[in-house]
This record gives structure tokens, C-alpha cells and sequence, in this order.
């Protein structure tokens, strides 16, 4: 097609798109296709320990057991919950502006393997990076791939590791270069909904008290909370009961000593609704605005919690 009429045609096709964005209801809107592109799967070695679903890509059901370790369990928790942290602060020295999430997957599915363990996010649900990586308006789940970090982003990286047996699951916000003052509050603030639910944790509290603790801090910032996504059981199995959500809630339930589970709040700064990407899996701000998530894995103890994937 002579080239004049290529320029017409893509032009064309560019005014039909930006009139749809003009049109109120966002589901009429097609869904926002992925910026960047995917890489091929990258291999585990076959010595490595691997979790059932590794080779399946299912998603299990949750389990409906709470995951409560003896001393030799918590032992192991405690060194899959490290070994994450020590994966996380490697990813997040990597974060400045030209880097790509794929580079950031690279480097962290290097890094587990090394350690003797899985990548528990590869082809769980059949996702197809080591890591999930969740720029500005993304809530969680990101996909890695070829889109350079840009000054100003935020971006979340969420690092689960399955070591001898056992998931350690965390995920930090970190600052690609100068960021907003109002992308900074953001994640301070979802840092602090999540500390201040650690510390209302302990033997005996009900779980629902963590997402009347969350809930009523995004309320100070008038933040929207993200309800759709939760924290869950995490031990032997990647997910189990319970649910643990982020915002007020009459989920039933208290917590036990020794059991250990992750809480990992989503706080936005316009509507908490998700909508989805092309990919049908990237789940996004439904109004562009921009989302926080951090996580941490704890382990109720006789008194409270221990954080097992906290760092320096
Ligand atoms: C394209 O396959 C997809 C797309 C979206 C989601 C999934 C499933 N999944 C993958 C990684 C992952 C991590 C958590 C987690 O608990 N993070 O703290 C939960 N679900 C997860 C598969
Ligand atoms: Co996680
Ligand atoms: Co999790």
C-alpha cells in the first residue's frame, strides 16, 4: 500500500482511538495493550525442588488450611522468607530509569536459581516471568518485559521464592529517579497501612482487625483501598486461607501462633476499581490513577509477629 495512504489509514485508526477514550463508559473502551514485549520463558534447572504447579501452570484452588509450622518448619519459613528479602534488595538496586523489568527478571531468576530455589510466581496460573513488576497505574501482577523504567515512575516488585519446600512471598515500592510528591505519599502511606497492621497482629486477633487497621488509614489520606487482590496463607503452599483483606471486612477467623501468612495492602490515588490489559491477566486502574502495594510475610508468635522477610 503506497506509503501516503499508510500514514491516512494509521492516522485514521489513531483519531477512532482517541475518540473512544472520549467515551464515559470505560468497558466500551478496548483494553490497554501491554507497552512493552515479553521474553521467552526462562529455564529452571531440573535439580532444583519445584512447586506441583511448575510444570502444570494450574492455579490451586486455595488451600483451606491455615499453614501452621512446627520448630523445623519455622526454621525453613524463616529461610525462604530471607532468602526473598536478600532477592527483593537486589532488584530494587537495580531500579533507575532505561532499565527494563525484563533486565529486573533476569537478575532475579539468576539469583534464586543460584540459591538452590524456584521462582514461585513462573508459571503459576501459567505466568510466564520469575517476578512480578508493577509500574504506576498497575496494582499487582505486573508482567516483565521490554519497557525501559522512566524518571518518575513507581514501580513495585514482588519477589517470592520457593526454598526446600517452603514460599517466602514480599514486595517493596521503589522510585525510578525524581518522583511526585504525590506518587511519594502514596507509597509512604501504603507503607505505613501495612506496618500498622503488623502491629495489631498476634495470637488470637481476628484477621479481620488487619483490614479495619489498612482500611482506616487509606481513609486518612483519602486513598481508594483495592479490595479485589488479598493476602493470604503462604507456607508449604503458595496460597491458602486465609483470605486476608485489605479493607474493612466480617471475614471469620483469628490468627494462631505459628502461623504464617502475608498482608499486602493496595492503596490508589483515585478509584480502587481494576480494569484489565489486553493480556487479560494485567490488572490496572480502571481511571489510569496511580497504585502502592508492599507485602511482607510474618509468622504469629507467642506475643505478636515476627516479620520474616523484613531487611535493612
Ligand atoms: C498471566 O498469569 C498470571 C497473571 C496474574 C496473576 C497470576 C497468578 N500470580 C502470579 C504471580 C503471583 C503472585 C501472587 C502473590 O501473592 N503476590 O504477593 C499472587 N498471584 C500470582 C498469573
Ligand atoms: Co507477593
Ligand atoms: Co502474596
Amino acid at each position: 500500500r503506497p506509503a501516503g495512504l499508510k500514514v491516512v489509514s494509521q492516522a485514521r485508526k489513531g483519531l477512532s482511538e482517541l475518540l473512544s477514550l472520549t467515551k464515559k463508559d470505560e468497558s466500551e473502551r478496548p483494553p490497554p495493550l501491554r507497552p512493552g514485549k515479553v521474553s521467552p520463558t526462562l529455564e529452571v534447572p531440573p535439580h532444583i525442588p519445584r512447586p506441583p504447579y511448575a510444570d502444570s501452570g494450574m492455579m490451586p484452588d486455595w488451600d483451606p488450611n491455615p499453614q501452621i509450622h512446627d520448630a523445623a518448619g519455622i526454621e525453613k519459613m524463616r529461610a525462604a522468607g530471607r532468602l526473598a528479602a536478600q532477592v527483593l534488595d537486589m532488584a530494587g538496586k537495580m531500579v533507575a530509569p532505561g532499565v527494563t523489568t525484563d533486565e529486573i527478571d533476569k537478575a532475579v531468576h539468576k539469583m534464586i536459581v543460584e540459591a538452590g530455589a524456584y521462582p514461585s510466581p513462573l508459571n503459576y496460573g501459567r505466568f510466564p516471568k520469575s517476578v512480578c513488576t508493577s509500574v504506576n497505574e498497575c496494582i499487582c501482577h505486573g508482567i516483565p518485559d521490554s519497557r525501559p523504567l522512566r524518571e518518575g515512575d513507581i514501580i513495585n516488585i514482588d519477589v517470592t521464592v520457593f526454598l526446600d519446600g517452603y514460599h517466602g512471598d514480599t514486595s517493596r515500592m521503589f522510585y525510578v529517579g525524581e518522583v511526585s510528591p504525590a506518587a511519594r505519599q502514596l507509597c509512604e502511606a501504603t507503607k505505613e497501612a501495612l506496618n500498622a497492621a503488623i502491629k495489631i497482629c498476634g495470637p488470637g486477633v481476628p484477621i479481620k482487625e488487619i483490614g479495619r487497621t489498612i482500611n482506616a488509614i487509606g481513609d486518612k489520606y483519602k486513598y481508594g483501598v483495592v479490595k479485589v487482590f488479598v493476602g493470604h496463607g503462604v507456607g508449604t503452599v503458595f496460597h491458602s486461607w486465609p483470605h486476608v483483606a485489605h479493607h474493612r471486612n466480617n471475614e471469620l477467623g483469628v490468627m494462631q501462633k505459628g502461623m504464617t501468612f502475608t498482608i499486602e495492602p493496595m492503596f490508589t490515588t483515585g478509584r480502587p476499581t481494576e480494569r484489565y490489559w489486553a493480556d487479560g491477566w494485567t490488572a490496572v486502574t480502571a481511571d489510569g490513577s496511580l497504585a502502592a502495594q508492599w507485602e511482607h510475610t510474618l509468622l504469629v508468635t507467642d506475643n505478636g509477629v515476627e516479620i520474616l522477610t523484613a531487611y535493612e
